[in-house]
């Protein structure tokens, strides 16, 4: 586990990852763009708003400039009155039209997070079993939870706030224009020092999100696996270590967030200092305006709001280029992650599988994890329809790959695995997975009642078809003793249960969806000799009149097998039945005697 393993060099994935963020910046926004169509009205509700409150906030200083000019020498208190009356209709509109707007802009976010949400769990879920092994929980997760909201505001604030900026910008330009061309071309001059300001701020600010995002995403992924890991790093005492560790994700990641911070930090000050000047242009060119009688003191004063209307929406870009650079950071995160293609998938021609027999037949299998460490190694073998086989041998030598191979999580090397004489890979997964049961060490149960994880293998089936399952294995007493019977609530993972209940629900489930074959990883913790019976005898019930590949780990299984096959660094060394393999007084001989001379439940 990587909680305990400390600093590590960037797994393929991680540099994978780093590779294509430049691949995908190109094409971001063409597949961005599509994520707005199911919400598009509601968008559009709110730029038609911003864009209403716009022409209110350009009719003040239109207003003011009247009476400035109109209503004070002589002075016209009808005209003061209209315009007061006219100023508290723009901000009557404002308040008016500012609720509506983020009811809309409400509405379109919850929309557009929820779909993507619900596209990047689909797609997860449909990831292969190998992405799992390779990419930690946590950073599946920041990218499935964190990143998408910070996709919210550049996908639904920005793009409103954008064309509102754009408009104050242009309105403001045409109406300084409109009192005096020298008042523009004064303030136009401060424009391309802002436009080269902003385009190099917007690189280096989303590089600095980008790396915060990463560092975000990594310190997640440590606590997941703490909270995943607690009881062995709690064993091991590791928790000073294993706090260290976290600090220094946090350390990593506060540098990324300040450096990203400090590099922001500057565009704000800068473009401040720009409008203070422009606003000084204005009033030397404005006053000498009103000095040569070109000018009057109400367009003065309306020229003094325009300059804020023209330059506060250059300033309004940084914050707008930081929340896109924040969101196509994480887009580019999420369209990595919806851009992983599963490994396993069904094939163009995939065919059902017929209703088996139960032949197994591993056909002379090449597999390794990585390509250049194999597993298993010319791993040839024969299961009849019926035959119950254990597979025994030290451990890590290959038996749950093989697990992984019947199951097609993983696909072989080289060689085939045959069921009935059909190869996996031509046949529809979902077909395969009716029919292959599997049964796992780490028995895992979904939160929810006994009875809702049963009925997980068999959706239709009635509480009374599934309690007399659990008869029929033997299961029933066990069950009917937790507190609240088969509606007692099983707990996160069913952390509610005792191992053995675990493994009796999992049995039980096993038996409801009636695979002809089932693949049995048996647990290695040790549970009580009465409940140990109880599994035994529902292994049996189980078995019977199916084909089962048990890695064992307790002599019962092994003995109530009808062959042993015992492994050894990926190969077959032994294989037939348990006073056969002890006749021959080998490998399996020598396991079975370090077994009762131990006096283990669990010998292999
Ligand atoms: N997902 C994985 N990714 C990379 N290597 C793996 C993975 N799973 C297993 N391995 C490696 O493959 C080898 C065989 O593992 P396997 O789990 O098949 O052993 P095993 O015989 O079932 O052991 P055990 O009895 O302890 O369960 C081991 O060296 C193991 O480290």
């Amino acid at each position: 586990m990587n909680v305990l393993a400390g600093d590590r060099p960037l797994s393929d994935l991680e540099l994978e990852e780093k590779l294509a963020d430049k691949a995908l910046d190109r094409g971001m926004v063409r597949r961005l763009l599509p994520l707005l169509h199911p919400v598009r009205r509601l968008v559009a509700a709110v730029i038609a708003i911003e864009l209403v409150q716009v022409f209110a906030i350009f009719a003040r200083p239109l207003l003011i400039g009247l009476v400035i000019d109109q209503a004070l020498q002589p002075f016209d208190a009808g005209l003061v009155a209209l315009a007061c009356a006219g100023l508290a209709g723009t901000w009557a509109l404002r308040f008016a039209l500012g609720g509506l707007s983020q009811y809309f802009a409400g509405s379109a976010a919850t929309e557009l997070l929820n779909t993507i949400r619900s596209r990047v769990f689909a797609h997860v879920q449909s990831l292969s079993v190998g992405y799992f092994d390779r990419t930690k929980a946590g950073r599946i997760i920041s990218r499935a939870d964190r990143d998408v909201d910070t996709l919210e505001p550049m996908l639904i604030q920005c793009p409103p706030q954008f064309l509102s900026a754009v408009l104050r910008l242009v309105l403001a330009a045409l109406l300084l224009w409109a009192i005096a061309p020298m008042l523009l071309l004064g303030l136009v001059m401060v424009v391309p020092i802002l436009l080269l300001a902003t385009v190099a701020f917007k690189r280096l600010a989303q590089r600095s999100w980008g790396r915060v995002a990463e560092n975000r995403s990594r310190f997640t992924a440590h606590l997941v696996e703490t909270v995943a890991g607690v009881r062995l790093i709690k064993q091991v005492g590791r928790e000073a270590e294993n706090l260290a560790r976290y600090r220094g994700l946090l350390r990593d990641f506060n540098t990324a967030l300040v450096a990203g911070s400090a590099r922001s930090g500057w565009f704000a000050p800068f473009t401040g200092l720009l409008t203070t000047a422009g606003l000084a242009l204005t009033l030397v060119i404005g006053g000498r305006g009103i000095a040569l009688g070109t000018l009057t003191l109400g367009e003065l004063t309306q020229s003094l709001f325009y300059v804020f209307l023209f330059l506060a929406p250059l300033q309004e870009f940084s914050d707008l280029f930081e929340r896109f650079a924040n969101g196509s950071a994480c887009a580019q995160r999420i369209f990595l992650l919806l851009d992983t293609e599963p490994e396993i998938r069904d094939t163009p021609g995939a065919v059902d599988l017929p209703r088996l027999n139960g032949e197994i037949h591993f056909r002379n299998i090449g597999f390794g994890y990585h390509p250049t460490r194999p597993v298993l190694r010319d791993f040839d073998l024969r299961i009849a329809p019926g035959e119950v086989l254990a597979i025994a041998g030290p451990t890590g030598h290959g038996k749950s790959t093989l697990v992984q191979l019947l199951t097609r999580f993983y696909d072989v090397d080289t060689g085939a695995v045959l069921l009935d004489g059909h190869d996996i890979r031509t046949v529809s997964e979902a077909s395969l997975r009716r029919q292959v049961g599997v049964v796992l060490q780490d028995n895992v149960l979904f939160g929810g009642t006994v009875l809702d994880n049963l009925r997980l293998a068999k959706p239709e089936a009635s509480d009374t078809a599934l309690i007399e399952a659990a008869s029929e294995l033997g299961a029933d007493d066990v069950l009917r003793a937790l507190p609240h019977g088969y509606h007692t609530a099983v707990g996160p993972l069913g952390a509610n249960l005792s191992q053995g209940q675990r493994q009796l629900v999992c049995l039980v489930r096993a038996y409801l969806a009636d695979p002809v074959v089932l693949v049995l990883d048996e647990a290695t913790s040790a549970i009580d000799v009465s409940t140990e019976r109880r599994i035994q005898a529902a292994l049996r019930r189980l078995c019977q009149g199916r084909t089962a590949l048990i890695i064992a780990h307790r002599l019962a299984t092994i003995r109530d097998a009808d062959r042993i096959a015992v492994i050894r660094e990926g190969r077959i060394v032994e294989l037939g039945s348990h006073d056969r393999l002890i006749g021959l007084r080998g490998a399996y001989a020598d396991l079975y005697q370090a077994y009762s001379s131990s006096r283990s439940a669990r010998p292999f």
